[in-house]
């Protein structure tokens, strides 16, 4: 990860739900389950949840129904009040903040999508994306010009003019998406966004996402339960289970190395091989002699199916999109996975 301080700090993170939280967890016991919590009349929403976000990254936070995945998000910009630890965004602890200042720090810093959309009926798509720019007083032709720039972004120039109901689901979320951005976020908040889409429109949502994700490089936290979304679009997956994160880790790690029974069912289903790169199946080079021409760190085991099945080498050179050789892959522990016999 890079050595830029995190956007979003989070340390031993605590929300309980129940009648006096703060002094429950006050006098709780170390090693306290979610269940005994509670037996003792309280629901762990987030359970001493410690995790960083990095400057640029998408990290999706993965989960079953009730694991927690919307409390956590919602600590981030405190639409919840912390029960214990700290979370810090940009270096600054948010519980400190007063009202006005957590209003300015949603307002300018943080952009919201959520599954249902969110939109005003009875605006238009060009009013709708403009909303937040009123909202922060901006002037009548400036917001109009921001507005026509993240529609023609997501792919909704010329029909500024409709209303929401005239629009399909997957261009209806396209608004939401565009209206998140008119603000300029710099982090920005997914609560599934595409979980009410039917598959292909969904899929092809999350190609445009990765689109737009490319040109505009945003820290971003994406909610979902579906494990194939998260490791299509993840720089790294948390899978939560009981407010607790069971992994944090790479796509390519929490599918070869999963840290847990219940993390290793998820990816029982998975073609390893279209998710895993190179890269996060190389070893360090460690002295070995390397011949021939270096296979692209970037590129899945699936997309090196011809090479890895033609070359005779026992040890492939990997290169990083720089060209520099960053590590060696066996070959036939790679052809494994190709063949689903890992
Ligand atoms: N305001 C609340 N009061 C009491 N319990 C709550 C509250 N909000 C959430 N919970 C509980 O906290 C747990 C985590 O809920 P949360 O909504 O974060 O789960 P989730 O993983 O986002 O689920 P989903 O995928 O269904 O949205 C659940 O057991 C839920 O019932």
């Amino acid at each position: 990860m890079s050595a830029t301080p995190p956007v979003i700090s989070a340390q031993n993170v605590w929300k309980l739900f129940g009648a006096s939280p703060e002094s429950y967890l006050k006098s709780m016991p170390a090693g306290r389950s979610f269940d005994d919590i509670r037996a003792d009349g309280y629901i762990a929403g987030v359970a001493d949840v410690s995790i960083e976000v990095a400057r640029g990254e998408m990290l999706v936070i993965m989960g079953l129904s009730g694991s927690g995945k919307s409390t956590l998000v919602r600590c981030f910009s405190r639409l919840h009040d912390i029960t214990g630890g700290t979370i810090k965004v940009d270096g600054q602890d948010i519980m400190g903040l007063n009202e006005r200042e957590l209003i300015e720090l949603r307002r300018n810093k943080m952009g919201m999508v959520f599954q249902s959309f969110g939109l005003l009926p009875h605006r238009t798509v060009l009013d709708n994306v403009a909303f937040p720019l009123e909202m922060r007083g901006q002037d009548r032709h400036d917001r109009r010009e921001r507005a026509l720039e993240v529609i023609k972004l997501v792919g909704l120039e010329g029909r500024e003019e409709y209303f929401p109901r005239e629009l399909s689901g997957g261009q209806q979320q396209r608004v939401g998406i565009a209206r998140s951005l008119a603000i300029e976020p710099d982090i920005w908040f997914l609560d599934e966004p595409f979980s009410a889409l039917d598959p292909l429109i969904r899929r092809e949502m999350q190609d445009e996402f990765l689109r737009l994700q490319e040109m505009l490089g945003k820290t971003i936290v994406f909610i979902t339960h579906d494990f194939d979304e998260a490791l299509r679009l993840a720089d790294r997956i948390a899978i939560m289970r009981n407010g607790a994160v069971e992994q944090c880790d790479t796509p390519d790690k929490i599918v070869m190395n999963p840290a847990t029974e219940y993390v290793a069912k998820f990816t029982e289903e998975v073609d390893k091989a279209r998710v895993v790169h190179a890269k996060g199946l190389a070893k360090p080079v460690n002295g070995h002699a390397l011949e021939g021409a270096p296979i692209d760190g970037g590129a899945t085991i699936h997309e090196l199916a011809r090479v890895l099945v033609n070359d005779n080498r026992i040890l492939l050179p990997v290169a990083n999109d720089q060209g520099v050789v960053t590590g060696v892959l066996e070959r036939e522990a790679a052809l494994n996975i190709l063949l689903g016999a890992d």
